[in-house]
């Protein structure tokens, strides 16, 4: 147990070492400077008080006035420095933290940590002691020390005058330490218990104060719902916190009230003493400054310990996120995979759940796209569709069965090679509050700043018209999250708020701008258009898919009709499978789907 938490101090303290060295070894010395101050404070004010009484000679007495004044000149400016120094020191090791934890995520290759929930509680706790914690265990480390000088000080001046003082004072602080490593336990753990509720409220929170829910949140008068849930999960929260708060309290007084009576015992001894013309004038302050000192600097250790393990006790989260690793078996000589795809995109006999608790999602499929091909995917609600994009994407691994990419398997290659190889427009596409050129750039990096290709691949998508003719065409800001009246010299409006169908439109073009994929994924690329419209984009999709390899899923059935093949996914298997005509004169799920569609369609007219 020492051992792992010396191992922990010293990883704690690596990272100001790493990210302000210069300002960790400043730090340290104002510490240790500081922490003389009230020793040899407390011995010049003896010498001056015994000076004055026993008439001592007025050059030694203005140079121990002098000292005093010195030392309390140091003991009043030190904290400042320090404070400024843990300040900055907190920023600087935010920064590396905060880029240790983001790359750690990135390297994350699936979802599945992104859906596990007691790993997000971690990531917020991780997130949350990212910066303060590692200065925290260096201050508290630091105020140890402090205290164990002081402490060893004092109570060297207490062992002169009363031996058994000493003792008495130094063995009253063992109740404290221990009661003070309990609480710091208590603490964490209860961080950890309310965690999901802090989620919690402050979910409900987004609710009332984003503009995602504020439509629904008025129109089904919401309002004060939400409020109620939230103000719920804050007294759930408050009342955890609370018990601990009162047990700590209690304790507080208990602990003060043994230090007054130790105190206040030495004391009589003191006064006793000095009128049995024992002890002078100045060794009675100089005792009493000794036992509160002494008592003070074992708080100050019982303290320091209790908040060093705390900070380490949530610095852990930090560290188990930042050691985790990926969480999908990453090969360590992965397999380069080609473009030629002559064996093609093979599902064989892939059976997929998205933990052991779910159903199966994907019985058994077994399924080939061949390079140059378009495979359309139909299928009902839930029936696996996106879930096989996934497993293409690996995002997930096979439960059983494998996935196959020119013949070589996903998970002996590189992920980053895999998905540099795809272009895909997922059913749940993001909308980044960036600039039309960004929100499109993002689709390949290096051509952030190619406007050329940027305005082609807006023009596939059917949207270049709309982005050029916006105030500052490519440029303009697709939101007004991040303007600030008065002092954003671009003014608050400047942004502007695209559709749902503009915005779909923009996310096939961040697909569309990667040159030549090996495989083209178009999840839903069209549902939130109108008729003419998604004709439109089809037709542009189309040219742009011709003798691309591709996977294509729509519920609208008259837009997947010219894929080279259609494959009919029902309750995790396949059931159906041919090209458009095939499957209407087959009789089956496709055709009485479709027919619903037609008709459908034909009723309006
Ligand atoms: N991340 C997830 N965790 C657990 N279950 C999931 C997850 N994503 C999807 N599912 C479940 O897997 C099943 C298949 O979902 P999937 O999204 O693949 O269907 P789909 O065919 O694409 O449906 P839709 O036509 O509605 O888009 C559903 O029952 C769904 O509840």
């Amino acid at each position: 147990m020492p051992k792992r938490l010396i191992r922990q101090t010293a990883d704690a303290f690596s990272y100001p070492a790493e990210a302000a060295p210069a300002g960790l070894v400043l730090y340290v010395v104002l510490t240790v400077v500081g922490s003389a101050a009230p020793v040899v404070i407390a011995w010049f004010t003896k010498a001056v008080i015994d000076g004055l009484t026993e008439g001592g000679d007025a050059g030694s007495l203005l140079g121990y006035a002098l000292g005093l004044g010195v030392a309390g000149l140091v003991a009043a400016a030190l904290p400042l420095g320090t404070e400024y120094l843990a300040v900055h020191l907190e920023r600087e090791v935010g920064v590396l933290t905060q880029d240790r934890l983001f790359t750690a995520v990135g390297e994350f290759v699936g979802l599945g940590r992104f859906e596990d929930p007691s790993f997000l509680e971690r990531l917020r706790l991780a997130q949350q002691a990212a910066s303060g914690a590692p200065i925290r265990v260096v201050t508290g480390v630091l105020a140890i020390a402090r205290h164990v000088t002081t402490v060893a000080g004092f109570l060297v001046t207490l062992f002169l005058i009363n031996p058994w003082m000493a003792a008495l004072v130094l063995f009253s602080g063992v109740p404290m330490l221990v009661s003070e490593l309990a609480m710091a336990r208590r603490r964490v753990r209860m961080y950890w218990d309310i965690g999901p509720t802090e989620r919690r409220e402050f979910f409900y929170g987004q609710l009332l104060a984003g503009v995602e829910a504020a439509k629904e949140v008025r129109l089904f008068d919401l309002g004060a719902f939400f409020r109620a849930r939230m103000l719920s999960e804050r007294r759930t929260a408050n009342s955890a916190k609370r018990a601990v708060d009162l047990r700590e309290m209690s304790l507080q007084i208990g602990l003060g009230l043994m230090a007054a009576t130790v105190g206040g015992a030495g004391l009589i001894w003191a006064i006793s003493a000095a009128a049995r013309g024992r002890l002078t004038p100045g060794d009675v302050t100089v005792f009493v400054a000794a036992v509160a000192g002494v008592q003070t600097g074992l708080a100050g250790i019982a303290g320091g310990i209790a908040g060093c393990q705390e900070s380490l006790g949530m610095f852990d989260h930090f560290r188990s996120v930042t050691t985790a690793g990926p969480e999908l078996p990453v090969a360590k000589d992965p397999r380069p995979l080609d473009s030629l795809l002559t064996e093609g995109i093979e599902l064989h006999d892939v059976w997929f759940r998205y933990s052991d608790e779910h159903d199966w999602v994907l019985k058994g499929v077994n399924l080939r796209i061949a390079k140059g091909e378009t495979v359309a995917l139909v299928g009902l609600n839930g029936a696996g569709k996106s879930t096989l994009v996934n497993l293409l994407c690996r995002f997930y691994d096979p439960t059983k069965g494998s996935v196959t990419w020119g013949g070589v398997d996903v998970r002996d290659a590189d992920a980053g090679d895999l998905r540099r190889r795809i272009c895909a427009v997922f059913q749940d596409y993001m909308s980044y509050d960036l600039s039309a050129q960004d929100n499109i750039g993002l689709g390949d990096l290096g051509r952030l700043d190619d406007l050329e290709a940027i305005a082609a691949a807006a023009e596939r998508a059917g949207i270049h018209g709309k982005l050029a003719g916006l105030p500052r065409g490519y440029r303009t800001l697709l939101t007004r999250m991040f303007f600030m009246e008065g002092r954003d010299d671009e003014g608050p409006d400047q942004g502007v708020v695209l559709s749902g169908g503009q915005w779909q439109r923009l996310a096939l073009a961040r697909a569309l701008l990667r040159d030549d994929p090996d495989l083209m994924i178009l999840d839903e690329p069209s549902s939130g258009l109108d008729a003419e419209a998604e004709a439109e984009i089809h037709a542009s999709l189309g040219r742009h898919r011709a003798g691309r390899t591709s996977l294509l899923i729509s519920h609208r059935l008259g837009a997947v009709r010219g894929a080279d093949r259609i494959v009919v996914l029902s309750g995790g298997v396949i059931t159906e499978e041919g090209d458009h005509q095939t499957l209407i004169d087959g009789a089956g799920e496709y055709a009485r789907l479709f027919a619903l569609q037609a008709s459908g369609y034909g009723a309006e007219h």
